[in-house]
């Protein structure tokens, strides 16, 4: 540390180029950094690059690890090939050993599904394997909590890999956490469906623009009609794969979460249904 200085030193270079933390009246001004704190931004940078890099998605010697086509079901195992790390979520991380030293970063749209079906903290960061594995054992998934309710889920990319239509059996099973939606079968290909009648045309079109905000966050799309003026209807079927997929529902619970009671009409008859169907 740097103090004013009573007599006038020699002039050495290296006290001047130190920066001062304090002086009245030091002469000193920081010309540059010292090498350790270059260093220290260097490895900042290398820092920030890493968690850049590995936003999109688990790298792992170059090798994106997507784990959108897993589905969560509950119990199962999350193995690494050759690591078992935790026995939670049917989540199956497909990827080689870990050949990065000391310092992981674990930034990625996987672990943010994670994070958001586990409720693990975001911008996950583990210095090993080690780490990620007891975090894993400890997050809600190791007590096996029921999984995450649709609404609060995320669809995947339409495009994932091995992304199949469902059985009529798994979407019987799927379409009692939608209430007011039903199943529609045509030409072999199923479908989602539901109707409203809303209070006026304009108010119909306001519940559209509602659900086109929901569909282009997820980036999941459904079919808007709007006939004789106020009956509403919506059709979710994934076009992709030409059948249903835990995205649809995922779109559907989202729309029944969406307060739009005031868009329409009141039921004549108390139905089992949210106010405002048809
Ligand atoms: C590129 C874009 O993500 C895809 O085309 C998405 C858009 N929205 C979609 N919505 C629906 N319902 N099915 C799809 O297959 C689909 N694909």
């Amino acid at each position: 540390m740097l103090f004013g200085l009573g007599h006038a030193p020699s002039f050495n270079k290296s006290l001047y180029s130190q920066p001062t933390a304090r002086g009245v009246g030091s002469p000193c001004t920081p010309k540059s950094k010292s090498g350790r704190e270059r260093e220290r931004e260097r490895e900042r940078e290398r820092e920030r690059e890493h968690a850049q890099t590995h936003r999109k998605g688990l790298m792992f010697k170059g090798v994106r690890v997507s784990m959108a086509s897993a589905l969560i079901r509950g119990a199962g195992a999350i193995s690494c090939r050759g690591n078992s790390m935790a026995s939670c979520g049917s989540m199956s991380l497909g990827v080689g050993h870990l050949s990065w030293s000391h310092r992981l970063y674990f930034q990625a749209q996987t672990l943010h599904k994670m994070d958001e079906l586990y409720g693990t903290p975001s911008n996950l960061r583990f210095k090993s394997m080690t780490s990620l594995s007891r975090h894993l054992a400890t997050s809600s998934c190791a007590s096996q909590e029921a999984p995450v309710e649709l609404v609060k889920k995320k669809c995947i990319p339409c495009e994932t890999k091995n992304l199949r239509p469902m059985s009529r059996e798994s979407a019987e099973t799927m379409i009692e956490q939608i209430p007011g939606w039903s199943i529609v079968e045509d030409e072999g290909k199923l479908r989602l469906t539901r109707a409203w009648k809303a209070k006026n045309f304009l108010k119909g079109l306001e519940f559209f623009q509602l659900v086109a905000d929901v569909a282009e966050a997820e980036g999941h799309h459904p079919d808007l009609h709007l006939v004789g003026w106020n009956k509403l209807s919506i059709d979710i079927w994934t076009h992709s794969i030409g059948g249903l997929a835990e995205n649809d529902f995922i779109l559907a619970a989202k729309i029944n979460a969406i307060p739009a009671e005031d868009l329409f009409r009141k039921l004549s008859h108390v139905g089992k249904q949210p106010s405002g169907t048809s």
